[in-house]
Protein backbone atom coordinates (compact mmCIF):
# COMPACT_ATOMS: atom_id res chain seq x y z
CA UNK A 1 0.00 0.00 0.00
CA UNK A 2 1.54 3.15 -0.79
CA UNK A 3 1.36 6.30 1.20
CA UNK A 4 -0.62 8.94 -0.20
CA UNK A 5 0.52 12.62 -0.75
CA UNK A 6 -0.37 15.98 -1.90
CA UNK A 7 1.30 19.06 -3.15
CA UNK A 8 0.24 22.61 -1.94
CA UNK A 9 2.14 25.28 -4.39
CA UNK A 10 2.84 24.20 -7.73
CA UNK A 11 5.54 26.84 -8.47
CA UNK A 12 9.87 26.00 -8.49
CA UNK A 13 10.05 23.43 -5.52
CA UNK A 14 6.49 22.30 -5.69
CA UNK A 15 7.00 20.84 -9.28
CA UNK A 16 10.62 19.11 -8.00
CA UNK A 17 9.00 17.38 -6.18
CA UNK A 18 5.98 16.37 -8.10
CA UNK A 19 8.38 15.48 -10.92
CA UNK A 20 10.58 13.40 -8.40
CA UNK A 21 7.76 11.52 -7.75
CA UNK A 22 6.99 11.02 -11.55
CA UNK A 23 10.68 9.87 -12.09
CA UNK A 24 10.14 7.00 -10.03
CA UNK A 25 12.04 8.77 -6.55
CA UNK A 26 9.43 8.33 -4.37
CA UNK A 27 8.19 4.78 -5.40
CA UNK A 28 6.71 4.31 -1.46
CA UNK A 29 4.56 7.33 -2.48
CA UNK A 30 1.57 8.28 -4.42
CA UNK A 31 0.95 11.48 -5.45
CA UNK A 32 -2.54 11.90 -5.30
CA UNK A 33 -3.34 15.92 -5.89
CA UNK A 34 -1.77 18.96 -6.24
CA UNK A 35 -3.46 22.30 -5.42
CA UNK A 36 -1.64 26.01 -6.50
CA UNK A 37 -3.00 29.62 -5.96
CA UNK A 38 -3.61 29.57 -9.77
CA UNK A 39 -5.70 27.33 -11.35
CA UNK A 40 -2.55 27.34 -14.71
CA UNK A 41 0.26 25.87 -12.04
CA UNK A 42 -1.79 23.36 -10.43
CA UNK A 43 -3.57 22.34 -13.88
CA UNK A 44 0.34 22.04 -15.27
CA UNK A 45 1.60 19.53 -12.79
CA UNK A 46 -1.42 17.65 -12.37
CA UNK A 47 -1.17 17.25 -15.85
CA UNK A 48 2.19 16.57 -15.98
CA UNK A 49 2.22 13.83 -12.95
CA UNK A 50 -1.28 12.52 -13.59
CA UNK A 51 -2.95 13.57 -10.15
CA UNK A 52 -5.74 15.40 -9.57
CA UNK A 53 -5.77 19.15 -9.66
CA UNK A 54 -7.22 20.70 -6.55
CA UNK A 55 -9.29 23.61 -6.60
CA UNK A 56 -8.27 24.45 -3.14
CA UNK A 57 -6.87 22.78 0.15
CA UNK A 58 -10.61 21.10 1.10
CA UNK A 59 -10.66 19.45 -2.46
CA UNK A 60 -6.64 18.13 -1.51
CA UNK A 61 -7.69 16.78 1.83
CA UNK A 62 -10.92 14.85 0.63
CA UNK A 63 -8.69 12.60 -0.99
CA UNK A 64 -7.06 11.41 2.34
CA UNK A 65 -3.58 12.11 2.21
CA UNK A 66 -0.94 10.96 4.86
CA UNK A 67 1.39 13.75 4.33
CA UNK A 68 0.81 17.25 2.65
CA UNK A 69 4.35 19.02 1.22
CA UNK A 70 4.03 22.73 1.60
CA UNK A 71 5.76 24.69 -1.10
CA UNK A 72 4.01 27.91 -1.00
CA UNK A 73 4.20 30.92 0.53
CA UNK A 74 4.53 32.00 4.59
CA UNK A 75 1.32 33.36 3.99
CA UNK A 76 -0.14 29.41 2.81
CA UNK A 77 1.48 28.17 5.96
CA UNK A 78 -0.04 30.28 8.50
CA UNK A 79 -3.68 29.85 6.24
CA UNK A 80 -3.74 25.80 6.26
CA UNK A 81 -0.88 24.79 8.81
CA UNK A 82 -3.50 23.98 11.63
CA UNK A 83 -6.44 22.84 9.44
CA UNK A 84 -4.42 20.01 7.65
CA UNK A 85 -2.52 18.77 11.16
CA UNK A 86 -6.51 18.58 13.14
CA UNK A 87 -7.49 16.72 9.87
CA UNK A 88 -4.43 14.50 11.14
CA UNK A 89 -2.38 14.63 8.16
CA UNK A 90 1.30 15.96 8.74
CA UNK A 91 2.94 18.51 6.92
CA UNK A 92 6.01 18.72 5.37
CA UNK A 93 7.33 22.19 4.84
CA UNK A 94 9.71 24.85 3.25
CA UNK A 95 8.16 28.09 4.06
CA UNK A 96 9.50 28.10 7.70
CA UNK A 97 9.86 31.69 7.86
CA UNK A 98 6.30 31.57 9.27
CA UNK A 99 7.63 29.83 12.70
CA UNK A 100 9.21 33.06 13.41
CA UNK A 101 5.94 34.05 14.91
CA UNK A 102 6.65 32.07 18.48
CA UNK A 103 2.86 31.89 18.88
CA UNK A 104 1.79 30.56 15.55
CA UNK A 105 4.72 28.10 15.85
CA UNK A 106 2.70 27.17 19.69
CA UNK A 107 -0.58 27.14 17.97
CA UNK A 108 0.59 24.73 15.12
CA UNK A 109 2.19 22.61 17.80
CA UNK A 110 -1.02 22.18 19.58
CA UNK A 111 -3.10 21.61 16.52
CA UNK A 112 0.08 18.52 15.34
CA UNK A 113 -0.75 17.35 18.95
CA UNK A 114 -4.56 17.31 18.82
CA UNK A 115 -4.20 15.74 15.26
CA UNK A 116 -1.83 13.22 16.11
CA UNK A 117 0.15 14.48 13.39
CA UNK A 118 3.60 16.12 12.58
CA UNK A 119 5.08 18.86 11.37
CA UNK A 120 8.32 18.10 9.55
CA UNK A 121 10.86 20.88 8.86
CA UNK A 122 12.32 19.86 5.51
CA UNK A 123 16.37 20.76 5.59
CA UNK A 124 15.31 23.29 2.69
CA UNK A 125 18.74 25.22 1.31
CA UNK A 126 20.42 24.52 4.17
CA UNK A 127 21.05 21.23 6.37
CA UNK A 128 22.53 20.11 10.20
CA UNK A 129 19.31 20.52 12.09
CA UNK A 130 20.49 17.45 13.69
CA UNK A 131 24.00 18.37 14.83
CA UNK A 132 22.17 22.03 15.68
CA UNK A 133 19.73 20.45 17.99
CA UNK A 134 22.24 18.15 19.11
CA UNK A 135 24.67 21.17 20.68
CA UNK A 136 21.03 22.92 21.65
CA UNK A 137 20.40 19.98 23.96
CA UNK A 138 23.90 19.69 25.52
CA UNK A 139 24.03 23.33 25.65
CA UNK A 140 20.77 23.36 27.57
CA UNK A 141 22.16 19.79 29.56
CA UNK A 142 25.11 21.41 30.62
CA UNK A 143 23.62 24.83 31.44
CA UNK A 144 26.53 26.40 28.70
CA UNK A 145 26.03 29.43 26.81
CA UNK A 146 25.86 28.62 23.35
CA UNK A 147 26.72 31.36 20.21
CA UNK A 148 24.40 30.00 16.81
CA UNK A 149 24.18 32.11 13.34
CA UNK A 150 24.02 32.18 9.89
CA UNK A 151 25.96 33.96 7.70
CA UNK A 152 24.67 34.01 4.05
CA UNK A 153 26.36 35.36 0.54
CA UNK A 154 24.06 36.33 -1.68
CA UNK A 155 24.75 37.52 -5.72
CA UNK A 156 23.62 40.86 -5.89
CA UNK A 157 20.43 40.50 -7.54
CA UNK A 158 19.01 38.64 -5.24
CA UNK A 159 18.11 41.68 -3.04
CA UNK A 160 16.05 43.25 -5.88
CA UNK A 161 12.85 44.17 -4.41
CA UNK A 162 13.87 43.69 -1.02
CA UNK A 163 14.26 47.04 1.68
CA UNK A 164 18.40 46.99 0.85
CA UNK A 165 18.05 47.27 -2.34
CA UNK A 166 20.77 49.69 -3.61
CA UNK A 167 21.73 49.90 -7.44
CA UNK A 168 25.34 50.48 -5.87
CA UNK A 169 25.28 46.76 -4.96
CA UNK A 170 25.24 45.60 -8.60
CA UNK A 171 28.36 47.45 -9.47
CA UNK A 172 30.15 47.36 -6.58
CA UNK A 173 34.02 45.76 -6.58
CA UNK A 174 33.65 44.16 -2.99
CA UNK A 175 30.78 42.44 -1.32
CA UNK A 176 28.56 44.45 1.03
CA UNK A 177 26.88 43.63 4.22
CA UNK A 178 23.60 44.45 4.03
CA UNK A 179 22.12 42.94 6.72
CA UNK A 180 22.73 42.17 10.59
CA UNK A 181 19.99 41.21 13.19
CA UNK A 182 18.42 38.38 14.85
CA UNK A 183 16.03 35.86 12.53
CA UNK A 184 12.96 37.23 13.45
CA UNK A 185 14.23 40.34 12.28
CA UNK A 186 15.87 39.12 9.36
CA UNK A 187 12.19 37.71 8.15
CA UNK A 188 10.26 40.93 8.91
CA UNK A 189 12.95 42.50 6.29
CA UNK A 190 13.03 39.75 3.75
CA UNK A 191 9.91 37.84 4.41
CA UNK A 192 10.45 35.48 1.28
CA UNK A 193 13.89 34.70 1.63
CA UNK A 194 15.14 33.49 5.22
CA UNK A 195 13.49 30.47 5.66
CA UNK A 196 17.19 29.18 6.46
CA UNK A 197 17.70 31.65 8.65
CA UNK A 198 14.56 30.50 10.72
CA UNK A 199 14.77 27.57 10.60
CA UNK A 200 18.96 28.16 11.97
CA UNK A 201 17.40 29.79 14.69
CA UNK A 202 14.29 27.00 15.44
CA UNK A 203 16.71 23.77 15.93
CA UNK A 204 19.16 26.26 18.18
CA UNK A 205 19.10 29.57 20.11
CA UNK A 206 15.46 30.58 18.37
CA UNK A 207 14.40 33.61 16.40
CA UNK A 208 14.99 36.34 18.77
CA UNK A 209 18.75 35.72 19.53
CA UNK A 210 19.98 33.63 16.66
CA UNK A 211 22.22 35.88 14.49
CA UNK A 212 21.69 36.67 10.83
CA UNK A 213 24.73 38.42 8.81
CA UNK A 214 23.64 38.95 5.21
CA UNK A 215 26.33 40.00 2.14
CA UNK A 216 25.39 41.09 -1.32
CA UNK A 217 28.12 39.52 -3.65
CA UNK A 218 28.00 41.64 -7.12
CA UNK A 219 28.61 39.01 -10.20
CA UNK A 220 28.01 36.24 -8.04
CA UNK A 221 24.94 33.70 -8.41
CA UNK A 222 23.41 31.69 -5.73
CA UNK A 223 23.67 31.89 -2.12
CA UNK A 224 26.08 30.79 0.53
CA UNK A 225 25.04 29.30 3.88
CA UNK A 226 27.15 29.27 6.62
CA UNK A 227 25.72 27.67 9.77
CA UNK A 228 27.56 27.83 13.36
CA UNK A 229 26.43 26.33 16.51
CA UNK A 230 29.14 26.57 19.78
CA UNK A 231 29.09 25.63 23.17
CA UNK A 232 31.97 24.94 25.66
CA UNK A 233 33.99 22.54 23.51
CA UNK A 234 32.17 21.82 20.56
CA UNK A 235 31.49 23.89 17.93
CA UNK A 236 29.62 22.84 14.31
CA UNK A 237 29.85 24.68 11.13
CA UNK A 238 27.79 23.88 8.15
CA UNK A 239 28.42 25.28 4.77
CA UNK A 240 26.35 25.18 1.99
CA UNK A 241 26.84 26.77 -1.53
CA UNK A 242 24.18 26.31 -4.46
CA UNK A 243 24.25 28.07 -7.27
CA UNK A 244 19.91 27.45 -7.46
CA UNK A 245 17.42 26.55 -4.43
CA UNK A 246 16.85 23.29 -6.00
CA UNK A 247 18.40 21.65 -3.47
CA UNK A 248 15.25 22.55 -1.24
CA UNK A 249 13.03 21.07 -3.13
CA UNK A 250 14.91 18.02 -3.23
CA UNK A 251 15.34 18.07 0.33
CA UNK A 252 11.14 17.15 1.16
CA UNK A 253 11.98 14.65 -1.38
CA UNK A 254 15.11 13.27 0.54
CA UNK A 255 12.60 13.58 3.95
CA UNK A 256 10.00 11.50 2.40
CA UNK A 257 12.13 9.14 1.40
CA UNK A 258 13.31 9.04 4.65
CA UNK A 259 10.14 8.78 6.42
CA UNK A 260 9.11 5.86 4.66
CA UNK A 261 12.82 4.31 5.29
CA UNK A 262 12.49 1.45 7.34
CA UNK A 263 16.43 3.47 8.38
CA UNK A 264 16.08 6.86 9.12
CA UNK A 265 18.88 8.88 9.56
CA UNK A 266 17.23 11.45 11.91
N1 LIG B 1 13.39 26.34 3.50
C1 LIG B 1 14.19 26.79 2.53
O1 LIG B 1 15.41 26.66 2.59
C2 LIG B 1 13.60 27.44 1.33
C3 LIG B 1 12.29 27.77 1.31
N2 LIG B 1 11.75 28.39 0.22
C4 LIG B 1 10.34 28.73 0.28
O2 LIG B 1 9.60 27.71 -0.38
C5 LIG B 1 8.42 28.25 -0.94
C6 LIG B 1 8.33 27.86 -2.41
O3 LIG B 1 9.45 28.39 -3.10
P1 LIG B 1 9.52 28.38 -4.69
O4 LIG B 1 8.98 27.12 -5.23
O5 LIG B 1 10.87 28.81 -5.05
O6 LIG B 1 8.51 29.57 -5.03
P2 LIG B 1 7.62 29.75 -6.36
O7 LIG B 1 7.16 31.17 -6.34
O8 LIG B 1 8.32 29.25 -7.55
O9 LIG B 1 6.39 28.79 -6.10
C7 LIG B 1 5.44 28.98 -5.12
C8 LIG B 1 4.13 28.43 -5.64
O10 LIG B 1 3.17 28.41 -4.62
C9 LIG B 1 1.96 29.00 -5.09
N3 LIG B 1 1.36 29.71 -3.97
C10 LIG B 1 1.70 30.88 -3.42
N4 LIG B 1 0.92 31.18 -2.39
C11 LIG B 1 0.05 30.18 -2.28
C12 LIG B 1 -1.03 29.90 -1.42
N5 LIG B 1 -1.38 30.75 -0.44
N6 LIG B 1 -1.71 28.74 -1.58
C13 LIG B 1 -1.39 27.88 -2.57
N7 LIG B 1 -0.38 28.10 -3.44
C14 LIG B 1 0.33 29.23 -3.28
C15 LIG B 1 2.38 29.96 -6.18
O11 LIG B 1 1.29 30.33 -6.95
P3 LIG B 1 0.72 30.12 -8.43
O12 LIG B 1 -0.26 29.00 -8.33
O13 LIG B 1 0.11 31.44 -8.71
O14 LIG B 1 1.83 29.80 -9.37
C16 LIG B 1 3.56 29.25 -6.79
O15 LIG B 1 3.20 28.35 -7.80
C17 LIG B 1 8.51 29.77 -0.72
O16 LIG B 1 7.76 30.14 0.41
C18 LIG B 1 9.98 30.00 -0.46
O17 LIG B 1 10.21 31.15 0.33
C19 LIG B 1 12.49 28.63 -0.88
C20 LIG B 1 13.82 28.30 -0.91
C21 LIG B 1 14.49 27.71 0.21
O1 LIG C 1 17.25 29.44 -1.38
C1 LIG C 1 17.93 29.93 -0.46
O2 LIG C 1 19.17 29.93 -0.49
C2 LIG C 1 17.31 30.49 0.78
C3 LIG C 1 15.92 30.94 0.66
O3 LIG C 1 15.43 31.31 -0.39
C4 LIG C 1 15.11 30.92 1.88
O4 LIG C 1 15.62 30.65 2.95
O5 LIG C 1 13.91 31.16 1.78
Amino acid sequence: MKIRFGIVGCGFLGNIVANAWKDGFLEDYELVGVTSRSQESRDKTAAETGCRSCRDLAELLSLEPEYIVEAASVEAVRDMACTVLEHGVSLVLLSIGAFADAAFYGQVRDAARRGCAKVHLANGAIGGFDVLQTITLMAQAGKLDETAGIETHTGARGFRNTPVWAEHLLTDTEKTTVFTGSAKEAIATFPRRVNVAVATSLATTGPDITQVTMHSVPGWTGDDHCITAEIDGVKATVDICSSTSAIAGWSAVALLRNLASPVCFY
